[in-house]
């Protein structure tokens, strides 16, 4: 597994990385919200464009986000979740394309996050597009009913592993332990199969612990929440998940020697 730049903020080395979304839904409250943030806690900060009012105005978009990425002072992740992923609002392939593609054009973001199954044309299209640009790109993969099969999780980051994406993202619901020990299991096999680092979570209250505990199975990054605005079930406020990674990290231990 490679490590990876977001901006200055190097992911798969030491601790995961924390990424703090904005889910606001008007120009002014996404504004204050990203002013906010550029003196909270967090590395990276997504821009969630699927709760934004207006992302069908490419115009206002585009100036949108230059001016959030101003405010925040931080790496800028953007991402639009469709319906069927989780997400609040549905899009067409094209209009998919053409609203990334000018975000992208607008130099003010550092990565994208594009929907793995939304087709191997879109991911053709936009991946090399956006590395012309200089900006990273998460390929992604979210299950809000289930965890599947180790094998078929497996096979899913490994098919994501195959395209030139450079990390490679999955969430999934668990309804048992076995579901939270399984997604774990699959993120720290493949791991060891593809270059990519992997950002993998289990989400619900049930799979909190893969929100903190990354460092051991191999995930890379991590999504908390400032004041309560979460983007998905079971995201912890970023000062409880810094606290906890901080005892869980690897890092060297200075009790170490007495043992
Ligand atoms: O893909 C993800 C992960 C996520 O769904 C989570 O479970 O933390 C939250 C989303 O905002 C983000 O785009």
């Amino acid at each position: 597994m490679n490590s990876v730049k977001i901006g200055p903020i190097r992911l798969g080395e030491g601790k995961p990385k924390i990424i703090v979304p904005i889910t606001e839904e008007t120009d002014m409250d996404i504004l204050d919200c990203a002013n906010f943030y550029r003196r909270q806690p967090g590395d990276i900060v997504e821009w969630r464009l699927d709760f934004y009012e207006d992302f069908s105005d490419y115009e206002r978009l585009v100036e949108l986000c230059k001016r959030v990425k101003t405010t925040i002072q931080k790496p800028l992740l953007v991402t639009f979740r469709t319906l069927g992923e989780g997400g609040e609002a549905s899009i067409g392939k094209g209009q998919y394309v053409e609203m990334y593609r000018r975000i992208i054009q607008t130099k003010a973001v550092d990565a994208i996050d594009i929907e793995f199954d939304r087709g191997q044309d879109i991911l053709d299209n936009l991946i090399p597009y956006a590395h012309k640009y200089k900006v990273k790109v998460i390929v992604s993969h979210h299950d809000f009913i289930k965890t599947p099969s180790e094998k078929a999780m497996i096979e899913k980051l490994r098919a994501m592993g195959q395209t030139e994406a450079d990390i490679c993202k999955m969430a999934v619901m668990p309804h048992d332990t076995a579901d939270v020990l399984r997604l774990m299991t699959a993120t720290h096999q493949t791991s060891t199969i593809i270059d990519q680092p992997l950002i993998t979570m289990s989400m619900g209250a049930m799979g909190r612990v893969t929100r903190v505990a990354g460092e051991v199975f191999h995930s890379v990054a991590t999504f908390g929440a400032i004041e309560g605005m979460i983007s998905a079930p079971g995201q912890m406020d970023v000062e409880a998940i810094e606290d906890i990674m901080m005892e869980l990290s690897l890092e060297e231990d200075p009790f170490d020697d007495d043992y």
